[in-house]
């Protein structure tokens, strides 16, 4: 089988990020999933027991000491030598900022072909094919890379999967700093994330408030609700404009894109810049008052009536679940 190199973001403090399962059940299916972490200290030995439960065969962990100093360099270096190692089929990387910017860097370099925002990936006839879901989630397209590499990046939270635990086999490597100018990291906007909650990107359960929530003091009853499910809490741009939650929660084409297995908005409408934001979710739960809300028409299940009156009780029979 062909390796198939995957990049694992990790945490600020060491470990594997959220994006890992979903990457590396994808890469199982196209061939033998290789884990490539690049870290400014050597990789702790319960990421590499994670890696292996995750079902990477081999990790390969590069130590730099450049990757904060010179952004997404040290990451492009590693994947370009790791590449040009094992010959990969494809390269997989998450949809997040860093991912998207090496993924971009790594194609010019390596003369591969940029698959982006792909949401599903299959093996057929020795091809990989990379499934989009583009237009808010409108259409779905198909696509193969012809005549290079796959780069591929992953929206969060789209593969909901995990592969066949395996034992890896690790390989260190050590990347020293190149020579130039480097940068220094002062601080962190915004401060690493403090909650308890799953990140937004990523998390497979988002609840998300709108206006009809109300208030800020209301939109607790969003956070309950997220609370109870384990999920991350999302808004529409209007309840972050009337100030319920802060911006970094607003989901749609000028907030963040999410793919969650399980999305429920509560009191929003359904305007196509929202939409176009949380779509392509594998399920869609609506509870609004009334019943011609466009958010209707992409909701799986749709529940007519208060939030304030249904929301209480679905969290009353969370509660009660054995
Ligand atoms: C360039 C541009 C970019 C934009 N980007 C985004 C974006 O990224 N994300 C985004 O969300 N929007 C975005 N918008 C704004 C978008 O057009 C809508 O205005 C916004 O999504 C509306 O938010 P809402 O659904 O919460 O509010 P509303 O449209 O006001 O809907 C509130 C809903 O709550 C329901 N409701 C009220 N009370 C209750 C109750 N007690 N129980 C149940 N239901 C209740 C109402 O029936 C209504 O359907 C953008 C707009 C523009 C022009």
């Amino acid at each position: 089988m062909s390796d198939i190199l995957v990049h694992i973001e990790l945490t600020r403090s060491g470990h594997v990020g959220a994006a890992a399962r979903g990457l590396l059940a994808a890469a199982a299916r196209l061939g033998t999933p290789i884990a490539l972490t690049v870290s400014d200290v050597p990789l702790a030995t319960e990421a590499v027991a994670r890696l292996g439960e995750l079902g990477a065969v081999r990790v390969h962990a590069v130590t730099s000491d450049a990757t904060q100093a010179i952004l997404a360099t040290p990451l492009v270096d590693a994947l370009g030598a790791a590449v040009a190692a094992y010959a990969p089929a494809a390269v997989l990387l998450s949809g997040s900022a860093d991912g998207r910017e090496a993924a971009g860097r790594l194609a010019v370099r390596a003369g591969g072909v940029l698959l982006a925002d792909v949401v599903d990936v299959a093996a057929h006839d020795g091809q990989i094919i990379a499934e989009h879901s583009v237009f808010g989630g409108s259409f779905t397209v198909h696509a193969v890379a012809d005549g290079g590499l796959p780069i591929i990046t992953v929206r969060q939270g789209a593969i909901d999967e995990q592969a066949p635990a395996a034992i890896p086999e690790l390989l260190k490597a050590d990347m020293p700093a190149p020579p130039g100018n480097q940068a220094a990291v002062l601080s962190f906007s915004p401060a690493p994330e403090t909650s308890a909650r799953p990140e937004l990107r990523g998390a497979a359960t988002v609840v998300s408030g709108g206006r009809g929530i109300g208030s800020e003091a209301n939109f607790a009853l969003v956070e309950q609700l997220a609370d109870a499910l384990g999920g991350a809490v999302g808004a529409s741009r209007a309840a972050v404009d009337a100030g319920y939650i802060a911006q970094t929660a607003q989901v749609g084409q000028t907030g963040v894109t999410v793919a969650p297995q399980l999305y429920i908005a509560l009191g929003i409408s359904g305007a196509i810049q929202h939409r176009a934001g949380m779509q392509s979710s594998k399920t869609i739960v609506a509870i609004n008052q009334d019943e011609d809300a466009p958010i209707f028409e992409v909701a799986d299940l749709g529940i007519v009536g208060d939030v304030f009156t249904v929301v209480p009780q679905v969290i009353e029979l969370l509660k009660n679940r054995t």
